[in-house]
């Protein structure tokens, strides 16, 4: 479905001449940062942030609300300009090439913006016009994503009559009726439930097997492991960290967390008493963190730590062993909870 991005697409700007950071070599990245900013008078949505991403990739901004991430997307999808710094999406400037970048990407915002009083094959063929697609064309593409969607059978249906998880794959689909090589998702699954978010997950992994670089954001975690190769984790519009998800949980968090409950006014207290009884445990015990609700005891071996703490009086009211994941990565590097 995605055409190649080509090292020989004319661009006269003399700053969008660069050699491909990352890639292979001669490859123009999908998009590259380089201390990019903006800024809302005094505050800095986006603060200095550097990136690249290869074509091909599935690269997530991964942060709470209010991170920058949006704002991020909004610059690559050249709505929005920056303030400072450089950036380059398909090897041009998109305070240059808005158009031309803009043919070449698929947006899908974070609030679905479909035509309601339209059906939904209508939908992709009106969006498809904008880009002066031949009439012809449009509707054997209409089809081919409606299939690709799941909406073959909702096809003269009105928007308004669509689930939730459909309107999105709608919007998807529409974001793909000009074969973009880059797809720009803004939370692509909040607000769906799981059955639904498991769907859309799956068509955009058929999407990555294609070869379609997707650009996402995201504040859930267990959304950025399932479907990026890489990640940003951007807090205050500031890269904290970069790196795949299996390789971010191995270099900021332990293999394995116990999560333990005494009681609302009790966990607290049971803190540091345990601390000090797991650090002289054989169990790769690190540190404890206090949420209100739970602690959080980040051991290699969780299940040991469990044991060592059975043996004492300490007993919790409930006990889980569970894997490290990127929210407890983000714990560590913030010190807060990626979900308010
Ligand atoms: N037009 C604007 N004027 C002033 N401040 C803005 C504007 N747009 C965004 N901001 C601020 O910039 C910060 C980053 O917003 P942004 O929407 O990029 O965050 P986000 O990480 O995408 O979060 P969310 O998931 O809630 O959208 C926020 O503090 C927001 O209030």
């Amino acid at each position: 479905m995605s055409a190649p991005l080509r090292t020989s697409d004319p661009d006269p700007s003399p700053s969008s001449t660069h050699s491909a950071p990352d890639g292979a070599p001669g490859e123009v990245p999908a998009v590259h940062a380089e201390r990019l900013r903006k800024a809302y008078g005094d505050f800095a949505a986006v603060d200095g942030i550097s990136f690249t991403v290869p074509r091909g990739e599935a690269f997530g901004l991964l942060g709470p609300n209010g991170a920058g991430k949006s704002t991020t997307m909004r610059m690559i999808a050249a709505v929005s300009s920056r303030t400072d710094g450089q950036l380059r999406v398909a090897g041009m400037d998109p305070q240059l090439h808005g158009p031309k970048i803009r043919a070449r990407l698929g947006v899908v915002p974070q609030q679905d913006n479909l035509d309601e009083e339209l059906t939904v094959r209508e939908n992709i063929i009106m969006y498809g016009r904008y880009f002066g697609l031949p009439r012809r064309h449009l509707f054997a593409k209409a089809d081919e994503l409606l299939e690709f969607a799941q909406l073959t059978s909702r096809a003269r249906s009105r928007v308004e009559d669509l689930s939730g998880g459909m309107k999105r794959r709608l919007t998807i689909a529409r974001a793909l009726v000009n074969d973009p090589d880059i797809l720009l998702l803004d939370e692509p699954t909040t607000g769906l439930d799981p059955q639904a978010r498991h769907v859309l997950w799956d068509r955009l992994f058929r999407l990555r097997e294609r070869g379609t670089t997707l650009v996402l954001t995201t504040h859930h975690m267990d959304e950025a492991e399932q479907l990026c190769s890489r990640l940003i984790v951007v807090d205050h519009g500031q890269i904290m960290a970069e790196g795949s998800p299996a390789g971010l949980i191995r270099d900021h968090s332990t293999r394995e967390v116990l999560e333990l409950r005494f009681g609302t006014d009790r966990n607290a207290e049971q803190a540091q008493q345990l601390n000090d009884r797991l650090r002289g445990a054989d169990v790769g015990f690190d540190r404890i963190e206090v949420l209100p609700d739970r602690l959080l005891v980040y051991a290699e071996h969780a299940e040991a730590a469990l044991e060592a703490l059975h043996s004492s009086d300490r007993r919790p009211l409930t006990s889980l062993v569970r894997r490290s994941s990127l929210e407890d990565v983000f714990l560590r590097l913030t010190g807060r909870s990626l979900i308010d």
